[in-house]
């Protein structure tokens, strides 16, 4: 610590570390870390310094570590700190038996403590940073538990409490009996400073979802949010908390919302219907909410972005792909419905028949996906990700972290997520036509792929709308051409004089051979090289096939590197690995069930293929444990999925659920064709 008065505090850059660190950068070494967590909480965060905010003011406070922890015979000095945060974690640690306290007041890692579990039977334990604690090898009694009980007040129907005036939450676990045998208490604690990370999509107005696993810190963030809105950019902004988890326990509110209002909700079913309260009566330029959880509550919300009231609410789940594939959240993120497309219209738009759109604008207009407390991705544009998602290609997001040694928020450019987590392979075989549709428009800026990355990354003919660019050498453009039309592909493929602007290279082996100046260009420009041994049409075909990356590269014809350019297009070996139109198809039915037949309920059909492409199609369907039927003519056997589970237990009955055009040819599959199967309708997910 470099400087310390009664307003404004210098502190080591390293000292706020311990979150993310504890073990490395610890400003006093033990007992002393209760000290740097007042420091924290008691001081604004902000790049390079950190200035003490009025109200947590605590510079008397400020000593060091052994005049605070002279636990003596069981009272402690922190029980009258006027340190805030010292004072309530003081209170926290008072739920628990004398002895166990005592342990816990020497840990070294105290000013961090997250969580102490007591479980009826069971060693306590308490959770911290580094991992779990055992506090005592005393196991927890029911004594014990009616000691901690009755320091809390009464538990609501979510089974969460609070202790007065703090920001800590007790929830309970109970016996069939409706007693209480378990108890997790949270430590709750206003981090000022914790939301500097989203300072600028707070100031701009904007709505924010923010979404993570938990414990990772949403109601934190959206708590200090609250308080900056209120207090910094002087908005009207009224929280509604559901368990007190954001204000605290009791009437008046924590001074962690700053002069943010707070209203209660005597029950949890009611969170929406105080939501619109919160609109109707209070004039609010923002609302808070923690845990935007079911149907009624999402729909509040959507009503409350309507009438232009600035939204922050956090949700739980990973990812904003989580929140679309929730059937009661996806309106937070606009909804998604399946548009079914003509055949004539599907073929023209080269699409296939079902695709995926979001259904209307999003409720918040970006989503901030915490990573850890100190680390989250910023997605500045909501409806771009979920366009981008559902068209298949990679989101934009920003990534936005406290460095560790300078302190400051380090911001890195948007960049498009790696959208599934597949080989390079998958990559090139993405199979979501929709996106052929779509542009990216501003977004794309933020590409600079290079040009092989370029055909890699829209290699698939189905992610492309304009047509694949080729450079012939010594092959002649005629043939190509040709070949293409033929198989029906002309629209997709063209040729250029102009190697600047071509996406690919086809050229003859011997002439390449003899002309090696052809690969230098090819590397200048980052294009790859097809190269065919034999001018036959079988090879044609196939180089046409997989430039528009309808065809994976086998183990011959590896992705090449930049300097070795040469895609060598051979004689077909057997297949080892599935074929780009099997995983074009299995894609297929993947998007369709996660999407829409599990959320929607509703059934989808695919596209015709093959039938051993249909049989691939089928075993992905029934490893999801649905139903699916066949329909159309031999020549033209397509699948369709339908929101029915398969079960073996009872014969087949003919399913009484509706569903969209189904053929008379048409037949319920029963899991390759075992007898004794039936469909039954998809229960509603789970929240
Ligand atoms: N920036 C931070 N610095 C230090 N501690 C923090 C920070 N953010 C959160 N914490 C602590 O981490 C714990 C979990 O935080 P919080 O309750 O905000 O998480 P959450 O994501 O809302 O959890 P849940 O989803 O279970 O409600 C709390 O003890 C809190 O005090």
């Amino acid at each position: 610590m470099r400087a310390l008065n009664s307003h404004v505090v210098l502190i080591d850059l390293h000292c706020t570390s311990w979150q993310r660190n504890n073990n490395k950068h610890l400003l006093f070494p033990t007992t002393s870390n209760l000290n740097n967590f007042n420091l924290l909480s008691s001081f604004r965060r902000s790049p390079k310094r950190i200035q003490c905010s009025k109200s947590y003011s605590s510079s008397p406070e400020i000593r060091r570590p052994s005049d605070r922890y002279s636990i003596g015979n069981g009272s402690s000095p922190l029980k009258n700190s006027e340190n805030p945060a010292t004072a309530e974690l003081y209170m926290f640690l008072e739920l628990l038996p004398l002895k166990m306290r005592k342990e816990l007041y020497e840990h070294s890692e105290i000013g961090g403590l997250i969580e102490v579990v007591m479980d009826l039977g069971r060693k306590p334990l308490a959770r911290f940073p580094s991992g779990d604690w055992v506090i005592s090898q005393q196991p927890i009694t029911h004594d014990d538990l009616r000691h901690a009980i009755s320091m809390v007040g009464d538990f609501s129907d979510d089974n969460r409490s609070g202790i007065d005036s703090s920001l800590h939450r007790i929830s309970a676990i109970r016996n069939r009996q409706m007693q209480i045998i378990g108890l997790t208490c949270r430590v709750g604690r206003a981090v000022s400073g914790s939301a500097e990370i989203i300072r600028d999509l707070v100031e701009r107005g904007g709505s924010i979802l923010v979404i993570g696993p938990p414990g990772v810190g949403k109601t934190t963030l959206i708590r200090e949010t609250a308080r900056m809105l209120a207090d910094e950019f002087m908005k009207r902004v009224v929280i509604v908390d559901t368990s007190n988890e954001i204000g605290g326990d009791g009437d008046i509110p924590h001074e962690g919302i700053g002069r943010a209002r707070r209203m209660q909700v005597p029950n949890v079913n009611m969170q929406h219907n105080i939501m619109i309260e919160a609109v109707e009566n209070h004039m609010p330029e923002t609302i808070i909410i923690d845990e935007i959880g079911t149907e009624l509550e999402a729909l509040a919300a959507s009503t409350i972005a309507q009438r232009g009231v600035q939204l922050v609410g956090t949700a739980h789940g990973m990812t904003i792909d989580n929140i679309m594939k929730n059937p009661y959240l996806q309106i937070l993120v606009g909804g998604i419905e399946s548009v079914t497309l003509g055949d004539e219209e599907a073929r023209k738009r080269k699409v296939q028949k079902t695709i995926l759109e979001r259904k209307g604008p999003p409720t918040f207009t970006c989503a901030v996906e915490m990573i850890s407390k100190t680390e989250c991705r910023v997605h500045h544009r909501l409806d771009a990700t979920v366009d981008a998602i559902l068209a298949g290609k990679p989101p934009l997001f920003e990534v936005r972290h406290w460095d560790d040694f300078s302190n400051d928020l380090v911001m890195h450019d948007p960049i498009p997520e790696k959208c599934h987590e597949e080989t390079s392979e998958y990559d090139l075989t993405n199979s979501n036509i929709v996106s052929s549709e779509r542009e990216y428009g501003e977004e794309d800026k933020y590409y600079s792929p290079t040009r092989f990355e370029k055909w890699s990354n829209s290699g698939s003919v189905i992610k492309r709308s304009s047509p694949m660019q080729v450079y012939t050498y010594k092959i002649l453009q005629a043939d190509l051409l040709q070949v293409a039309k033929v198989m029906g592909l002309e629209d997709l493929i063209d040729v250029t004089d102009d190697i600047g602007t071509a996406d690919a290279i086809l050229a003859s082996c011997s002439e390449l051979r003899q002309n090696p100046w052809i690969r230098g260009v090819a590397k200048f420009h980052q294009l790859p090289i097809f190269v065919i041994k034999f001018n036959t049409m079988a090879r044609m075909v196939k180089a046409v096939r997989m430039i528009l990356g309808l065809e994976s590269l086998g183990p011959a014809q590896k992705k090449p590197s930049n300097g070795s350019p040469d895609i060598e297009i051979d004689e077909d070996e057997p297949k080892r690995k599935p074929s780009l139109e099997e995983i074009d198809a299995l894609e297929e039915v993947r998007l369709a069930i996660e999407y829409i037949v599990i959320p929607g309920g509703e059934a989808v059909e695919l596209l015709p293929r093959r039938s051993e492409i249909i049989d691939r199609q089928l075993e992905l369907v029934q490893s999801y444990q649905l139903a699916a039927e066949k329909s159309g003519t031999d020549q033209n056997t397509r699948l369709q999925i339908l929101p029915m589970r398969l079960s073996t237990k009872k014969k087949s009955k003919s399913s009484s659920v509706s569903r969209k055009k189904i053929s008379s040819t048409s037949e319920v599959s029963d899991g390759g064709g075992g007898k004794g199967t039936t469909v039954t309708r998809l229960p509603i997910l789970p929240e």
